[in-house]
C-alpha cells in the first residue's frame, strides 16, 4: 500500500445519511455536487471528462477503478468535469502498455477530491430507492453540522442552466477542411469522441459557444447542424432551444445527443422532467421502433423527454425506446430532416451498436 495513514473521508447526503471512507491519496478538502452513479466497467477516464458530468459526485459501481491507468487521448474534454469521485477500491498501481500515467497523477493534475473505500454497493442502493440528491465529499470529518450548513446553499440540478459552465469561450474548427460536409455544432458540453465520430465520416465542424445565434452558425455555411450532449437541465437553455426553432423552421439537416436531444424535444413544445434516478452506464437497452431491433447503449443523463407529449405531437415520432424504463431514447420529426437520440452513439470504448446514427446524419446531409 503506497500510503500507509490516509485521512479519514465522509459521503454527507442532503438527507443526512453518512458514508464513511478514506481520501485517495494524500488528498484533503470539500466537495458538493448532485451525486450520481455509473455502472461502466471501464470508461472511466470517459467519464470523468465528459462535459454532460459537470457539478456532479460521482460514483462508481465498479468495485475497482484505476487498474489500467490513464491515457491522455482518452479524455471527452480538456479537464476533469465531475466534481468529485467515490469508489470501493482506488488503484495506484496500473498495468497497461498503452497508459502513460496513473489515475492518481491524473485526479492530481486536475486537482479532484475523491474518496475510496466507501460502501459503494449500500450507497448506490440508497440513492436508487431515495432518487437523486446533492451531497458532500470530504475530510472535514468532524465538521458534519457546518457541512450541512454549506450543502443546503448547494442549488439543485432541477433548473440548473450549466452549458455555459463547460462550452467553449470561441468557436473553433474540427476535422480536415477539405471534407466533403460541413457541419455546425452547438456546443452546450460537447464531447470530444462526437466531433471524431463525425469528422471520420468526411465533414469538416466549426464548433460555435451555447449562446451563438441561428445566423452565426449560419455563416459557416452548413450541409446541417448539430447539438451536442452537456451538463444541466435543458429547461434554461433558451438560446440553444431558439436555435433548434429556427433550423426546424428551415428544415435544414438536424441531429441532436443527449441534452441536443432534450432542447430539439422543448423546441418542438415537448416539456422535460427530472427523472428519480438517471441512466449511467454502458448496457442500457434500448429498442429502434423503426426496425424492431435491439441496442446496447451508452447513458448519462438525468433528465428525460416526456413521452405522453412527445406521442401526442403530430409532427414527432418516438424512434427509440428504454426498455428498463420505456422512456423515449429517441425521436424524429415526421415532417424535417431532424432526429435525436438521449443516448451516445459516439460512445467510448463502446458499446458501438448506435454507430449508424452517425451514418444517418451524414445520409439526411445529402438531402
Ligand atoms: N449527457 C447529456 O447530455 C446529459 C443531458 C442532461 N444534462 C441530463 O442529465 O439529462
Amino acid at each position: 500500500m503506497k500510503y500507509q495513514k490516509r485521512q479519514k473521508a465522509i459521503v454527507l447526503l442532503a438527507d443526512g445519511t453518512i458514508f464513511h471512507g478514506k481520501a485517495v491519496g494524500n488528498k484533503q478538502g470539500t466537495s458538493f455536487g448532485e451525486v450520481c452513479f455509473n455502472t461502466g466497467m471501464t470508461g472511466y477516464q470517459e467519464i470523468f471528462t465528459d462535459p454532460s458530468y459537470y457539478g456532479q459526485l460521482m460514483v462508481a459501481t465498479n468495485a475497482h477503478i484505476g487498474n489500467y491507468g490513464t491515457n491522455v487521448d482518452e479524455v471527452e474534454s480538456d479537464s476533469i468535469k465531475i466534481s468529485g469521485l467515490i469508489v470501493k477500491n482506488f488503484s495506484y498501481d496500473y498495468s497497461r502498455d498503452n497508459s502513460d500515467a496513473s489515475l492518481e497523477e491524473f485526479l492530481d493534475k486536475n486537482n479532484l477530491l475523491a474518496i475510496s473505500d466507501v460502501d459503494t454497493r449500500a450507497l448506490v442502493s440508497y440513492i436508487r430507492d431515495n432518487g437523486a440528491m446533492n451531497a458532500v465529499i470530504s475530510t472535514e470529518v468532524d465538521n458534519v453540522e457546518g457541512l450541512k450548513k454549506q450543502l443546503a446553499e448547494v442549488p439543485n440540478m432541477e433548473g440548473l442552466e450549466l452549458a455555459s459552465q463547460v462550452s467553449t469561450k470561441e468557436a473553433y474548427y474540427f476535422g480536415d477542411e477539405n471534407a466533403t460536409y460541413k457541419v455546425a455544432a452547438l456546443d452546450i458540453g460537447i464531447k470530444k469522441n462526437i466531433l471524431r465520430n463525425i469528422a471520420k465520416r468526411d465533414a469538416y465542424i466549426k464548433v460555435f459557444p451555447y449562446n451563438a445565434s441561428f445566423e452565426d452558425l449560419e455563416a459557416f455555411n452548413p450541409d446541417g447542424y448539430f447539438l451536442s450532449n452537456g451538463p444541466g437541465d435543458p429547461e434554461p437553455l433558451v438560446e440553444a432551444q431558439q436555435v433548434a426553432k429556427e433550423i426546424i423552421k428551415r428544415d435544414l439537416p438536424l441531429f441532436g445527443i443527449c441534452l441536443g436531444h432534450q432542447v430539439i424535444a422543448r423546441a418542438n413544445g415537448i416539456s422535460t422532467y427530472k427523472m428519480h434516478n438517471g441512466h449511467r452506464g454502458i448496457n442500457h437497452p434500448v429498442k429502434n421502433m423503426i426496425t424492431g431491433k435491439g441496442e446496447i447503449t451508452s447513458q448519462n443523463h438525468g433528465f428525460a423527454v416526456n413521452r405522453e407529449e412527445a406521442e401526442a405531437h403530430p409532427d414527432l415520432e418516438v424512434t427509440h425506446v428504454h426498455l428498463n424504463d420505456d422512456t423515449v431514447a429517441g425521436l424524429a420529426m415526421k415532417s424535417k430532416n431532424c432526429f435525436s437520440v438521449q443516448y451516445h452513439p459516439e460512445a467510448s470504448p463502446g458499446p458501438h451498436d448506435s454507430d449508424y446514427l452517425f451514418d444517418q446524419f451524414i445520409e439526411n446531409l445529402k438531402k
